[in-house]
């Protein structure tokens, strides 16, 4: 299921929380989509999943405009942080309606899952502890196999066992039926190696959408002696740097071809990798000094 977005923008009011995003997803992918608290994150999802008219720009989901379209919108679920399961009786009600909504839906795999998160389907989902309503969000997520699936933290109240499982549930059932998955997520550490294509949103407006290695192969981690470091990375990307005594972390971003890692080595500096998590945190830094820098990037992807 592909989803183009184009100059998209949501208002509350005077507040713009999505300013004019433009991206084209192939679909067929587990996508990340991350950005900072109040970044825009939930209202870009809510108009992709119809939950929410656009004030400007397009969106087309399988090539078709979602805002009162039930031919699509039944194709797309959006899971937000406890589900949409609250006010409706038991865990077994919620899955019946599941089933009702979903033209997927399967029922073995659903109490399968509620098995798995030992979850009971005559619990009242109003007396659910936060984590048991946000499993139940995710087995609704999972089982509802829509072509376009998306979780929108849902999974932030689940402990730590409970989310590795979903985890390792998602991408077993999305390996059995692949489909359109994104993640919106500050557990970036947890969750990153799933995804094949990121996009960062920041303050309304997308920073970068790329493929997973592509963003990660432009990070590197330059240590050595202070002197070296600052030779080395002169004219580079720094997006950050951390001094112990006479060495000196340099977090560079951008491509280092093959002549220059090997003048890295001969000037005694060691090069290493930057996780996702600590990139999205330096791209996304408010420091104005990060934010005005130049971020170096290939046409591969998209930047904004
Ligand atoms: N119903 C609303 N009325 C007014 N402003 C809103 C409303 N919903 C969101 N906003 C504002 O829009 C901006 C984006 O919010 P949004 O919830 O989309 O961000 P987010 O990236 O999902 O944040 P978080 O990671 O904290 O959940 C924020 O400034 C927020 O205060």
């Amino acid at each position: 299921m592909n989803i183009v977005a184009d100059g998209l923008r949501v208002d509350y009011g005077t507040v713009r929380a999505v300013d004019g995003v433009t991206f084209s997803l192939d679909g067929g992918k587990i996508y990340g989509l991350l950005g900072r608290n109040g970044s825009g994150k939930t209202s870009l999802l809510s108009v992709l999943a119809a939950f929410r008219k656009q004030s400007g720009g397009t969106v087309r989901v399988g090539g078709r405009p979602v805002f009162e379209n039930a031919d699509v919108t039944r194709d797309i679920c959006l899971i937000r942080d406890a589900g949409e399961t609250v006010d409706i009786g038991t865990a077994a009600d919620a899955l019946d309606f599941a089933e009702w909504l979903r033209p997927n839906w399967d029922a073995e795999y659903a109490h399968a899952l509620m098995d798995r998160f030992a979850l009971k389907r005559n619990a009242n989902v109003k007396a659910m502890s936060k984590g048991q309503r946000s499993a139940l969000g995710v087995v609704v997520g999972l089982a509802s196999r829509a072509p376009l699936t998306m979780f929108d933290e849902s999974y932030i109240g689940m402990d730590a066992p409970a989310r590795y499982a979903f985890y390792d549930a998602l991408l077993a059932d999305y390996m059995e039926h692949p489909r359109t998955i994104i993640l919106s997520t500050h557990l970036i550490g947890e969750v990153s190696s799933l995804f094949e294509e990121v996009l960062i949103i920041n303050r309304g407006r997308l920073l970068l959408h790329e493929r997973s290695e592509t963003l990660l192969a432009r990070g590197t981690s330059v240590t050595g002696p202070v002197a070296a470091v600052d030779a080395f990375t002169t004219g580079l990307t720094v997006l950050n740097t951390d001094r112990l005594g006479p060495t000196k972390v340099a977090m560079v971003y951008g491509d280092l071809d093959e002549t220059s890692r090997r003048k890295a080595v001969e000037a005694g500096l060691e090069l290493g990798p930057i996780a996702m998590q600590d990139l999205f945190v330096r791209l996304t830094d408010p420091d104005p000094a990060t934010l005005n820098a130049p971020v170096p990037t290939e046409p591969a992807g998209e930047v904004r």
